[in-house]
């Protein structure tokens, strides 16, 4: 489904160019349920940003289903992460002055879909992640956890290829953890495409690959 071959990044912070990722490989299959494990700082944020072609890469090739992601232009990029990629980022990026219900339909609005079917489609989310009786009330209002249901249905509601979750348990305690961790267990039921960054081992468990980034590189994958 989506491949990384050879790839490089690195940054340059004033005259100092670091390498973060040296000669990432790794591939993605439809149904994979992914943790990708590391200490602070070993480069996992910028790998999902890589996989969600949201920042570019020095050097290798990122491939989508046969097409080679790497010679899209911008637009196209941005057309392609709309269509195929969700993103649960660890700042959530929501939109504070807005209620639910209006959070998780916004990548439907610029979807040519009919009134009906965005509203349908909307409830289904909202029924899935329990947050229906939430659904008039606006983010400033909603505690982490809910928060970070409402980030996952914004994410899901246009059904992605794939789901990239950037930390997800990193503020929560263990009860809502628990209950984060269970959405994620069912979308992988259904078959959701998931891969998530972390260094809670609670979250890798539930995996059934799990990745290791340290000094530049990414571990083979060991499989459960
Ligand atoms: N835009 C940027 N400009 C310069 N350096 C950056 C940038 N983004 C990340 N880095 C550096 O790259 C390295 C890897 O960062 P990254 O956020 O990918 O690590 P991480 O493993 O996700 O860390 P954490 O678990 O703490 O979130 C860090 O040293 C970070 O300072």
């Amino acid at each position: 489904m989506l491949k990384l071959q050879h790839i490089q990044k690195s940054f340059i912070n004033g005259r100092t160019k670091r390498a973060v990722l040296n000669d990432i490989n790794m591939e993605i299959s439809k149904g994979d349920y992914i943790a990708i494990m590391g200490r602070s700082g070993s480069g996992k944020s910028t790998l999902l940003n890589i996989l969600g072609t949201l920042i570019p890469y020095d050097k290798g090739t990122m491939i989508y289903n046969n097409q080679k992601v790497t010679q899209l232009s911008f637009d196209q990029r941005s057309e392609f992460r709309k269509r195929h990629i969700g993103f649960v980022t660890q700042q959530f990026h929501l939109l504070h002055d807005r209620n639910v219900y209006e959070n998780i339909k916004l990548p439907l609005n610029f979807m040519k879909l009919e009134k009906d079917k965005i509203k349908k489609e909307v409830n289904k989310v909202l029924e899935m992640l329990d947050l229906e009786s939430f659904q008039k009330v606006s983010i400033s209002k909603l505690s982490g956890g809910e928060q970070q249901r409402v980030a996952i249905g914004r994410a899901i509601v246009k059904k992605p290829d794939i789901l990239l979750v950037d930390e997800p348990t990193g503020s929560l305690d263990e009860e809502s953890e628990k209950s984060i961790l269970d959405i994620f267990d069912m979308l992988h039921s259904q078959g959701t495409t998931i891969v998530i960054v972390t260094h809670n081992t609670a979250v890798s468990e539930r995996c059934d690959k799990n990745y290791f980034l340290k000094g530049g590189k990414l571990s083979a994958p060991i499989i459960y």
